[in-house]
């Protein structure tokens, strides 16, 4: 049995990039403990990430976690309350070691999550512990920021395209401990365009376009429905 997951509910959300309007009233609701968003190429999906995380203005609109709002507070006082964000592109500093960007996170909230059990359960980190962030993989930065991610002992950890751009094997793995995390009692968002992953991942999937969540459908109905796959995700239909 998983223990209780954080209920994140965005509701009316409204979010512009400079003078454009990109998430238009957008509704979602994370209850079940794992969501995957999917969306094509410019549906909004890290700005609203970005916007969850408060480092992007919120123009309008709702976003509570166990009720709490959080909508309009900075990025420190989310983090604080227990959201992570894995960001896209990984956001890895070049200049920093392995060892050091996984200190930095060190005891900002109690919980399972340590650099040991970062250390034992991504052990190609523990023999990159001294590299420096340029000198690291793509599949290596992906598995620091997920483990630096962790190492805040998130309530919900929001993960933006997490498999872009690496080998199946590696999505796999960290898929894996994803899947360990939400056994643990951690919620899961995962944003992905990886339509694999995204039904690997949750049970339950957020169709997003043009700004807004279209439709909320099981992973089932998506696998089964190649209208669906095409008009969210472009993957052409025969
Ligand atoms: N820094 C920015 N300044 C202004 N507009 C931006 C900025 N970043 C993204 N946009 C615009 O916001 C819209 C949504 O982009 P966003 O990155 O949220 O989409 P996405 O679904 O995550 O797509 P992708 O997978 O390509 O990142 C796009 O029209 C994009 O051009």
């Amino acid at each position: 049995m998983a223990n209780p997951t954080s209920a994140l509910s965005i509701r009316g959300l409204y979010v512009d990039r400079g003078a454009q309007p990109i998430l238009h009233g957008l509704n979602l609701q994370l209850t079940g403990g794992r969501l995957a968003v999917l969306g094509r190429n410019g549906a909004g999906k890290s700005t609203l990430c970005l916007a969850i995380m408060g480092m992007l203005p919120v123009r309008s609109g709702s976003i509570t976690l166990d009720g709490v709002e959080l909508a309009g507070k900075p990025p420190h006082d989310i983090a604080a309350a227990g959201i992570t964000l894995v960001p896209q592109g990984r956001r890895v500093f070049p200049s920093l070691t392995v060892d050091e960007h996984l200190r930095l996170m060190e005891g900002r909230r109690p919980g399972p999550w340590n650099a040991a059990r970062v250390y034992r359960e991504l052990p190609r980190l523990a023999e990159r512990k001294t590299n420096y962030g340029n000198q690291l993989s793509g599949g290596e930065k992906q598995m620091l920021a997920l483990g630096r991610a962790l190492m805040t002992n998130p309530r919900l950890i929001v993960l933006d395209e997490p498999s872009e751009g690496l080998s199946p094997l590696i999505v796999e793995h960290l898929l894996q401990l994803i899947a360990e995390c939400h056994r643990e009692g951690t919620s899961i968002l995962l944003v992905e365009q990886n339509m694999r992953a995204g039904l690997t991942a949750a049970a339950e999937v957020a169709l997003m376009s043009g700004g807004v969540v279209s439709h909320t459908v099981s992973s089932e109905t998506l696998q089964s429905d190649e209208n669906l796959q095409h008009q969210y995700l472009g993957i052409a239909t025969h």
